[in-house]
């Protein structure tokens, strides 16, 4: 696979983060390259979300820097830069009635004012992940885990953000599910060259066959 070997449009320096006594990483240095998907592995507790919760700016840090586009995160604009730099959870809170409402509610936000919600796209998206249209006026509370990932990852995929945080997307699917999530990134990303994401999994086959280096959080203690 070929990236770009121009400057990175996330540059992280210096990362520290403790929890109570214990070091989860020190000194981390993380770059993500336009068109890259940096695998970040490790064991449970390595805080890999954390890692990702830090670098979408919900979630502090003990040292260092992170810069997104050469600016600092600290003068950034936080709905602009969570509006294209986005993190998703393993387990996505839907909290809205159907997922439509899901995918439709942050196109309300002002910080996405030039967007429009597109149905057309959102059918694009869930045929891609294996759903008829019914999913799209399911009762939220009726949503699997997976389910909700699946919501998660559109509704993300909708608002087109340049970088993508995805802790452990497939988690929670099957197979086929998760082959179709990989390839959804993967349009997601041919869709403009400079889009990137990080993804974390305890399935090193998927990190191996899905994204171009890797960073594991045990040589960062
Ligand atoms: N908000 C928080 N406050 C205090 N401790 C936290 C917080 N969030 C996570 N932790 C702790 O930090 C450590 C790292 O958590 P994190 O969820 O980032 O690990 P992880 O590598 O993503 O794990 P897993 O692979 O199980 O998802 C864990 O020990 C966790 O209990």
């Amino acid at each position: 696979m070929t990236v770009s070997l121009s400057e990175p449009v996330l540059q992280a320096r210096g990362l520290s983060r403790s929890v109570g006594e214990r070091r989860l990483w020190h000194n981390l240095d993380c770059d993500l390259y336009p068109g890259e998907r940096l695998g970040v592995v490790g064991p449970s507790g390595t805080g890999k979300s954390l890692l990702l919760r830090a670098l979408a700016g919900l979630d502090r840090l003990d040292a260092g820097s992170i810069r997104f586009q050469h600016r600092e995160l600290a003068v950034w604009h936080v709905p602009e830069y969570r509006s294209r730099v986005v993190y998703l959870p393993q387990r996505p809170a839907i909290y809205e009635t159907t997922p439509e409402d899901a995918f439709e509610l942050p196109f309300t936000f002002k910080i996405n004012r030039e967007k429009r919600y597109s149905r057309p796209n959102a059918l694009k998206w869930l045929h891609a992940l294996g759903r008829e249209a019914d999913f799209l006026h399911r009762p939220g509370i009726t949503l699997s885990g997976g389910e909700a990932q699946i919501v998660g990852l559109i509704r993300a995929l909708l608002l087109e953000p340049d970088i993508l945080l995805l802790d452990e997307p497939t988690a929670s699917l099957d197979g086929d599910t998760a082959a179709a999530v990989e390839t959804a990134v993967r349009l997601w990303q041919e869709d403009a060259a400079h889009r990137a994401c990080l993804w974390t999994s305890h399935d090193l086959h998927q990190i191996h066959r899905l994204t171009h280096r890797v960073l594991d959080l045990r040589e960062a203690v």
